[in-house]
């Protein structure tokens, strides 16, 4: 098992100016932007002249059908130097990732199980390999549901890498991947700009972009979700209002950053279906020098979010903390909600603050950026992950319990306090995931993680005839009435 830090980060101000990177970006989400590295590169008025200015290519790029409604109608003009089509043919790659599924019917690969799991952080690979991996070696599925063949569906893949892509350039047809960097920082080179992702932000990249990987600061690891047939957007808020949560204005696109220079054998490694093909061409794929459109790869620094919690009592559900939703065609049912536990106040009175034990007929896969997690007292560390699918039991664990109940009655239960230095995140879906075998069989995963829960002992306060009996600790009972009075003002 790999050590990790659980530092939590500066305070943000500073944190802020560490991350300042020095490239440029679009701010908003959903914006139709325009992007041009060269004065006058991006064609007035129409999108497909005779000639493009500069002697440009235009091709589009489209991420909905071409008829799908216009309030979710997502595509990106692209003006480069050489099309996209200008390569040899698709080959099944040389090696394959055989770790990557695009489709969890086949049982030979992936497996339904109720039981909690729970896995350690993955080991970082050396900073200097063997062995060497970069992005599209490093990454590995853990579980999914339904098929990119059929658009409809997600998977869940982990990544740990130490070697910058090199004169290759990866391409997801299956889906939108959402990468959640746990450890080192990310410079992604993408068709529309380059984008610097740190720890604690977040980066979508939208199907069919082409994108390359570096790792500026060394080996990296963390989390990945794709959807099948579906785009992220900022959930509704209700009667939260028209502010909070994740702000528009907090996500970032690049701006248009072109090379071309002669790339002879540079690879296109394209995922199609969950397997790898490569085509070579003689030139890189960043080669667009501008572009214009509302369908781009953005990222997001989740200490930007603006949490809402109660205020008086009760826990309420995570769906509050929803930063990107990718939504299935039922209201309210998510393919994919991404949510966060960030720092914040903690102020309800009489309630049992940590998160409830439920069972819930979404499924939840959790992971850990930094810190430690408000459910889970041990084993629950940066890097590693959980999967609580649908209708298995689960909650804090038994230390987290018994520390909470401890303080009953304790001024401190009802007194805000602040959560700080810890954030963790959940992938909850409507669909019901299939676990890779490699994921069940590693030796990263905790076969233990059922035990933190066998503790837990029964206070219930009450014999067989009805009366009252105190528990072994000499608390007396658990119907405490404090906060009443208050709930009367
Ligand atoms: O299971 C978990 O830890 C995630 C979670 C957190 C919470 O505060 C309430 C419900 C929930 O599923
Ligand atoms: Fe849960």
């Amino acid at each position: 098992m790999s050590t990790s830090s659980t530092s939590p980060p500066p305070p943000r101000q500073q944190q802020a100016e560490e991350q300042a990177d020095t490239y440029s970006y679009l701010s908003g989400l959903g914006n139709s932007f325009s992007s041009e590295a060269v004065p006058g590169s991006l064609p007035a008025a129409q999108n497909s002249p005779l000639l493009c200015p500069l002697g440009l290519y235009a091709e589009q790029l489209s991420g909905t059908s071409f008829t799908s409604p216009r309030h979710r109608n997502l595509r990106t003009w692209l003006y480069r130097i050489k099309p996209s089509v200008t390569h040899e043919p698709f080959h099944p790659r040389d090696p394959p990732n055989r770790r990557l599924v695009g489709d969890f019917d086949d049982r030979a690969t992936a497996v339904a199980t109720p039981t909690q799991l729970r896995w350690r952080p993955a080991d970082l690979p050396p900073r200097e390999g063997p062995p060497d991996l970069d992005f599209v070696d490093g990454l590995y599925t853990v579980c999914g549901a339904g098929s990119s063949f059929l658009r409809h569906g997600f998977a869940i893949h982990m990544y740990a890498a130490n070697k910058s892509m090199d004169g290759c350039a990866f391409c997801n047809a299956d889906g939108d991947f959402l990468i959640v960097p746990q450890q080192g920082k990310l410079l992604i080179t993408t068709e529309c700009g380059k984008m610097l992702v740190s720890p604690g932000e977040i980066v979508v990249i939208p199907q069919g972009f082409r994108f390359a990987v570096d790792l500026p600061d060394g080996p990296s690891r963390g989390y990945v979700s794709e959807i099948f047939g579906a785009h992220f957007q900022l959930p509704d808020l209700g009667p939260i209002g028209a502010n909070g949560l994740a702000a528009a204005r907090d996500f970032l696109s690049p701006t248009a950053w072109f090379e071309q220079a002669h790339r002879p054998g540079y690879t296109i490694v394209q995922k199609y279906g969950g397997e790898l093909f490569t085509a070579t061409q003689d030139f890189s794929p960043f080669n667009v020098v501008a572009w214009h459109g509302n369908y781009v790869p953005y990222k997001y620094d989740l200490s930007k979010f603006c949490p809402f919690n109660t205020v008086l009592f009760d826990h309420a559900d995570p769906s509050v903390n929803t930063v990107l939703t990718a939504p299935t065609d039922k209201p309210g049912v998510a393919l994919l909600d991404f949510v966060i536990f960030p720092p914040r106040w903690l102020v309800a009175e009489n309630t049992f603050r940590p998160p409830y034990y439920h069972r819930n007929c979404m499924s939840e896969f959790m992971g850990l950026i930094y810190g430690m997690y408000e459910a889970k007292a041990d084993g629950f560390l940066p890097g590693g992950a959980s999967l609580h699918s649908c209708m298995t039991p689960h909650g804090p664990d038994t230390r987290t319990y018994e520390a909470t109940i401890s303080k009953l009655g304790a001024a401190a239960n009802n007194a805000p306090s602040r959560l700080r230095g810890t954030l963790a995140f959940m992938f909850e879906s409507a669909l019901i995931p299939r676990v890779c075998r490699w994921a069940l069989e590693s030796p990263s995963r905790d076969l233990d993680y059922y035990q933190c829960w066998i503790g837990l002992k029964s206070h219930f306060s009450h014999d067989d005839d009805g009366h009252r009996r105190d528990d072994e600790d000499g608390r007396a009972t658990t119907t405490t009435t404090g906060g009443e009075d208050d709930k009367e003002e």
